[in-house]
C-alpha cells in the first residue's frame, strides 16, 4: 500500500473534493486493524492511530437521526448554533473573568432531539447552522443505554489499564450538520473518537507544534483553542505557521481514531456527505506518572499552563504577564 491508497480506501464515499485545501502539509494517520501490534505501539507512545476494527460501538451504527429521534427520550439537549460552518468552543466561566469584551462565536440552545432533527432537516443556507452535543447519562432513553452497554467496554478497559491512563470521564454524543467544522485545540484528556454516522476529516499536530499554533492565554475563553484562522492564516502576526506540518484521516462508520492528550486536532464533518454521529471517549491521562528525563513535550505544554495560571493568580493583572515573561527572557534566555 503506497501513501494515497491507505488513506483514501476504494470503497469510499468520498474524495480529494471533499477536503479544503490548507496552507499546510500533513501526512496520513495509520489506519490499523486494532489487533496489529504497532496499532497497540502507537497507542503507547501517544501517537495518533486509526483502528478500523474495534467493534467499539458496533451497536451504535444504527443511531441515524431517526433512530436517535426515537430513542433519545423528551429531554432537552446541548445544542449550539453558529452563524458559519465553525463551532469555537469557548468557557463560559472564563467569560466573567476576562476583562476585555468576549463576543461568543456560538450560541448555545437547549432544545429536544426533535426539535434539533427539526432544524437540521428545515436548514437552508443563510440558516444558522445547529451542533448537538450531550453527554451520554442517564437522560437518554432506554433504547440508547442498551446500544450503549453493549460496547466492547472490554477492549477499551484492555487500553485504560495497559496504557495506565486515568478513570473514563465522560462520553459526548455529537451529531453534526455536513460541513461543520471544530476549529484546531487541544483537550487534556485521552480521546478514542468513535465515528458512527457519516464521514469526518480529523487533521492533528503535534504538542510540539505548540509555538506554530499559537493558543490563547490560559485565562481567554478560547483557552486551549489556536488564535489561527485556517481559512485566512495570517503569517505577519503568526509566522510559526510557515513549519506548521501535521497528521490526518477520514474517518467513517466503526472507525476509532485515538487522539492523543494535548494533540491539536480539527475536525469537519464532510460537505455533501451528510449529517454525521461520533461518540468520543475522554480519559483522564492517568496519575502523574513519575518525572523522566527528558520531559515529553505534553509535560512541558503542562508545564507552560501552570507558569501562566501561576503568574495570574500573582499579578492579578492579564496584562503584566506578557510584560513579565518578556523582562525575563529577554537578552537573558535566548
Ligand atoms: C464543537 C463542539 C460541539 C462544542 C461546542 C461547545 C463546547 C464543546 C464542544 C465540543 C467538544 C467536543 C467535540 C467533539 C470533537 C470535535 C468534533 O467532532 O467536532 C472533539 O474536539 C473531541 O472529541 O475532542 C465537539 C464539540
Ligand atoms: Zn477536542
Amino acid at each position: 500500500m503506497n501513501g494515497t491508497t491507505d488513506t483514501v480506501p476504494a470503497d469510499q464515499p468520498w474524495d480529494e473534493s471533499h477536503l479544503s485545501k490548507y496552507f499546510f502539509h500533513t501526512d496520513p494517520i495509520p489506519r490499523l486493524s486494532c489487533t496489529d501490534p504497532q496499532a497497540l505501539q502507537l497507542i503507547a507512545q501517544e501517537k495518533p492511530v486509526v483502528l478500523t476494527d474495534t467493534k467499539l460501538c458496533d451497536t451504535a451504527l444504527k443511531w441515524d437521526l431517526d433512530y436517535l429521534a426515537a430513542n433519545m427520550g423528551t429531554e432537552r439537549y446541548m445544542v449550539f448554533l453558529s452563524k458559519n460552518h465553525k463551532f469555537k468552543y469557548y468557557d463560559e466561566a472564563k467569560i466573567k473573568l476576562y476583562k476585555t469584551n468576549f463576543v461568543p462565536p456560538t450560541r448555545r440552545l437547549d432544545m429536544t432531539f426533535s426539535e434539533f432533527v427539526k432544524k437540521l432537516r428545515d436548514w437552508k443556507p443563510g440558516d444558522e447552522r445547529v451542533y448537538l452535543q450531550q453527554g451520554l447519562n442517564n437522560t437518554v432513553g432506554q433504547g440508547i443505554v442498551v446500544d450503549f452497554l453493549q460496547f466492547n467496554w472490554q477492549w477499551l478497559n484492555i487500553q485504560q489499564k495497559t496504557n495506565n491512563w486515568g478513570p473514563l470521564t465522560s462520553n459526548l454524543l455529537l451529531v453534526g450538520m455536513e460541513g461543520n467544522v471544530t476549529p484546531v485545540h487541544y483537550d487534556e484528556q485521552q480521546n478514542f473518537f468513535c465515528q458512527l454516522v457519516g464521514y469526518k476529516r480529523c487533521i492533528l499536530f503535534a504538542p510540539e507544534q505548540y509555538e506554530r499554533l499559537y493558543p490563547y492565554p490560559v485565562y481567554h475563553p478560547h483557552d486551549r483553542q489556536s488564535q489561527v484562522d485556517f481559512n485566512e492564516p495570517d503569517l505577519e502576526s503568526f509566522p510559526g505557521l510557515e513549519g506548521l506540518r501535521g497528521v490526518e484521516a477520514v474517518v467513517g462508520p466503526g472507525d476509532v481514531l485515538y487522539i492523543p492528550m494535548y494533540w491539536w486536532h480539527q475536525i469537519e464533518s464532510l460537505p455533501c456527505l451528510g449529517n454525521t454521529v461520533s461518540v468520543n471517549f475522554w480519559y483522564k491521562g492517568g496519575p502523574t506518572e513519575k518525572i523522566e528525563y527528558p520531559l515529553k513535550p505534553r509535560q512541558k505544554l503542562a508545564i507552560m499552563r501552570n507558569v501562566e495560571k501561576m503568574l495570574l493568580e500573582a499579578l492579578k493583572e492579564p496584562a503584566e504577564v506578557g510584560s513579565l515573561l518578556r523582562s525575563l527572557v529577554l537578552g537573558r534566555y535566548t
